[in-house]
């Protein structure tokens, strides 16, 4: 919406008339939202804001039952659609109060509306028209603080179109072009391990063989390191932190990992395409076969390359699936969603927080619904001990 414009409006029975799945509109104030693209997303379900359609959910969005984060409250901004029409609504509550004071008293009794910033896209820094790949490197220091500032939009990264087409994959072609590499080596490395000809050498003269049976064993611990891989490079090469003044640096970090926390549910770029992984891949397993022992490197090889295509899948499942709460999915969303939404430097482990741990970087836990009720006693020894 453009300035000059002024913004739509709606009565209230207009409002309350967008309350299912296929639309729905949600108030803050008298600002109407049209929420309904957003609901299957909503990290605490979708019921939560469709039983408050038509409603103002200002209230909630402070908590309990979760205090929202400043990043969800710019992100609701996306879906303003207009006000709610003061003529013509009914008088509801926020409604009588504002009318019993000037203009600018009538925007201090909406604090929680209010002293949120909003997301222009006009003014957001860059110019959505054009590609950002050779925008964002002239942020400088501008740009920690705006890639991790999430949109719901698809981004433009180049005005090539094979070149867009290269950075772009649909989440099935990550099993579908590495899970028959993945049964295929699965097939090759137990044949060749039950010929017994595979050994390990504790010593230079002592060696065990290296049984068929053992292979399940190796592709479990194929993936555990995985896991261990994940968290590394996601914590240490999609997190580094570029230098304000390196063009080069800032770019490459949006092309790796920036552009997914700007934009985190663009579908098309939530998984690696696998015509730029396999040269990693390679890489990967060359690394292998140089560090560990022959017939073994290729058997924790393949365990890698399935963990890698377990989190691929569990990542897109954490960005557009919707499990049930108190599962271990539902856990790892939220752990996720919060990665994204508020705690950017903490919380890099993806399919588990397990690497967080020996690391410091567990994103700490929200207290419960009665915690924020009814405060710890910690509080009141706190309480107790400012008033001395
Ligand atoms: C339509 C406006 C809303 C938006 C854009 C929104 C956005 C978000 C976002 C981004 C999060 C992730 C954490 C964070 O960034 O704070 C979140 C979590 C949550 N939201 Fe909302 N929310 C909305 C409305 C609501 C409403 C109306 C309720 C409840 C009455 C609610 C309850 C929750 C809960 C309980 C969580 C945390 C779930 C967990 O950690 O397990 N939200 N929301
Ligand atoms: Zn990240
Ligand atoms: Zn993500």
């Amino acid at each position: 919406m453009t300035p000059t414009m002024s913004p739509r409006l709606f009565s209230q029975k207009e409002v309350a008339q967008h309350c299912t799945k296929d639309s729905c509109w949600i108030l803050l104030g008298t600002r109407v939202y049209d929420v309904t693209k957003f609901l299957r997303l909503h990290l605490g379900g979708e019921a939560l804001i469709l039983s408050r359609s038509g409603k103002d959910v200002s209230r909630f969005m402070d908590g309990p039952p979760h205090r929202h984060s400043e990043n969800a409250w710019r992100w609701i901004e996306q879906y303003y659609i207009g006000d709610m029409d003061r003529n013509r609504a009914a008088e509801t509550e926020t409604l009588r109060k504002r009318r019993k004071t000037s203009e600018n008293a009538e925007e201090k009794e909406q604090p929680s509306v209010t002293s949120h910033s909003r997301v222009d896209p006009e003014t957001d820094l860059v110019d959505w028209q054009k590609p950002l790949a050779w925008q964002v490197g002239h942020l400088g220091e501008k740009y920690d603080a705006w890639v991790h500032q999430p949109v719901d939009r698809p981004l433009r990264f180049f005005q090539s179109s094979l070149m867009e087409a290269i950075t772009k994959s649909t989440w099935y072609m990550v099993p579908l072009v590495w899970m028959p590499l993945v049964l295929y080596l699965s097939w090759y490395c137990y044949t060749s391990l039950a010929e017994e000809k595979t050994r390990i050498f504790l010593t230079s003269e002592y060696s065990v063989v290296v049984h068929q049976y053992s292979f399940p064993l190796l592709l479990l611990l194929g993936m555990f390191m995985w896991t261990f891989f994940e968290y590394c490079i996601h914590r240490f090469v999609f997190h580094m932190r570029p230098p304000a003044n390196n063009y080069y640096l800032i770019t490459l970090h949006f092309l790796l990992h920036g552009q997914h926390h700007k934009s985190p549910f663009d579908g098309s770029r939530l998984v690696f395409p696998p015509g730029l992984a396999s040269p990693i891949v390679g890489g990967v397993y060359l690394f292998f076969t140089v560090t560990f022992p022959e017939g073994v490197s290729l058997c924790l090889f393949v365990g890698g390359l399935c963990g890698y295509v377990v989190y691929d899948l569990i990542h897109y499942y954490l960005h557009y699936g919707s499990p049930q709460k108190g599962s271990y999915m539902y856990r790892l969303k939220a752990y996720h969603v919060k990665h994204h939404f508020v705690h950017q430097r903490a919380g890099f482990g993806i399919t588990t927080s397990l690497w967080d741990h020996p690391f410091n970087t567990v994103i700490p836990e929200e207290p419960s619904e009665q915690e924020t009720q009814h405060s710890p006693p910690s509080s009141w020894f706190h309480f107790l001990f400012c008033l001395q």
